[in-house]
């Protein structure tokens, strides 16, 4: 583990143009459909970072060609499909697009696929997947966990068919399923069997299909996927816009400005909302010709919100709302507690430790500001906990967080960025 990060307070007003790598979600869609397409396919400025790494990497494992294109400075990436075959070991790391978005590949592969990653992801819910894949007819050993580690026994197809899915934890089960879909014999007629998270999430899911040929119906029950090619297509991954959120809240916490550039008029990224979000929070937030600009005036607004639908943008919500005028109340997030870390408790340690009062609910946080104090906090292997202890330090002198490297998961670079973001004056951070 590298030592703890002592994050930089700043107590006057920021005021810079920060671009930001691509979409983590995005390119794992991209990636995955790429790679059942029926021919090659380029992304342009991809995500380059552990989870797309690993996404890439599971991928290669099933016999998918995908190569750095050593000429483009975007680092892009040029994916030839393949046959799809066993055995294989998938290391999912920590990430619940490649546990939730690559067993139904492996399913249409020959042979049996191992997939396993970090101690925390034996215990992200995935259940609701499992069952599934048996009910289309998918052999899985998952020693009745219903977890990873488990072995996926590919037979080169799959029945597909109806099937009815407990999402209610995570909507990567249902975007996983639907990813594949076109490829099973029958496609696939699902429906959810309670409550989903993250719906943007899923539609995001129905458009990547769509953008490739592929057939996909709203059912009003669920969707339906008819069987047929995945047509290959050439794609530019779009900013990450939910890795926006910590550099935007920094304009909220020091009164100044933050800009992020080539912000996407139309897009399926749930991230977008921080438009609104942040707006609720008292920031002036623009569409101007260089991007997606927000002011802040020096004090925030208290959130009462039911992100249900962007639980990702959370921890750097809550730390605005521990630094923000009155109490907020953070609601439809439950489903938080089977993310990189159960991120209600952790988010209760870590804004108590730096002086805000934390009441967990079953399904959120009341977060109000107290005394501020200085600490040492954990990331808990949580790139977005590491975001949101630099919020924090930026108001609060005196706070560290070990295991900041947990930031490699989607923003490799954050410390680089954040430290340049600082630094500049009105420039951009490359
Ligand atoms: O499909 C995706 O790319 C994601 C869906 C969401 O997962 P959950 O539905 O598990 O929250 C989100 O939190 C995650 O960061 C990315
Ligand atoms: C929940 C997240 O990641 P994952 O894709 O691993 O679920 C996240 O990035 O906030």
């Amino acid at each position: 583990m590298s030592p703890a990060w002592t994050t930089p307070h700043r107590p006057t007003p920021v005021d810079a143009v920060v671009p930001l790598p691509g979409s983590k979600s995005l390119t794992a869609r991209a990636l995955v459909l790429a790679a059942l397409a029926d021919g090659p396919s380029r992304l342009v400025r991809p995500l380059r970072a552990r989870d797309t790494e690993l996404m890439a990497a599971g991928l290669r494992a099933l016999g998918v060609g995908v190569e750095d294109d050593g000429t483009s400075p975007d680092a892009d990436w040029l994916v030839t499909p393949g046959e799809l075959r066993g055995p294989a070991e998938v290391d999912a790391g920590l990430a619940g697009t490649v546990l939730r978005f690559l067993p139904p590949v492996a399913a249409l592969a020959t042979g049996p696929v191992r997939l396993d990653g970090d101690p925390r992801l034996h215990e992200r819910p995935n259940a609701g997947l499992v069952a599934a894949l048996r009910d289309l007819g998918v052999e899985v050993d998952d020693g009745g966990r219903g977890r990873a580690p488990f072995t996926v026994h590919g037979t080169g197809r799959v029945r597909g068919g109806t099937v009815t899915v407990d999402a209610s934890e995570s909507s990567q089960i249902i975007s996983g399923l639907l990813l594949a879909a076109a490829r099973f014999d029958e496609g696939l007629d699902l429906t959810p069997a309670g409550g989903v998270p993250s719906m943007p999430h899923v539609e995001m899911t129905v458009v990547a299909l769509r953008e490739h040929g592929v057939d996909v119906t709203a059912t009003g029950r669920g969707w339906r996927v008819a069987p047929g090619p995945v047509a290959a297509r050439d794609r530019v991954v779009e900013p990450d816009l939910s890795n926006a959120a910590p550099f935007l809240a920094a304009a909220l916490v020091t009164g100044g400005r933050v800009t992020v550039p080539d912000w996407p008029q139309v897009t399926t990224q749930p991230g977008a909302q921080l438009d609104r979000l942040l707006r609720q929070m008292g920031a002036d937030v623009q569409r101007t010709p260089e991007g997606l600009q927000v002011t802040g005036t020096g004090t925030i607004a208290p959130l009462v919100a039911d992100l249900g639908e962007v639980g990702e943008l959370t921890p750097v919500l809550a730390a605005l709302c521990a630094l923000a005028g009155g109490t907020s109340r953070l609601t439809g997030i439950g489903h938080l507690r089977g993310h990189e870390t159960d991120r209600l408790q952790a988010l209760d340690e870590v804004l108590s430790a730096v002086g805000a009062r934390v009441e967990q609910l079953p399904d959120g946080l009341v977060v109000s500001p107290g005394p501020r104090r200085p600490a040492l906090v954990d990331s808990y292997a949580d790139h977005r906990m590491v975001h949101a202890a630099a919020v924090l330090g930026l108001a609060v002198d005196g706070v560290r967080v070990s295991g900041p490297e947990a930031v490699t998961k989607t923003l490799p670079d954050f410390r680089e960025r954040w430290a340049g973001m600082l630094g500049a004056t009105a420039g951009v951070v490359s």
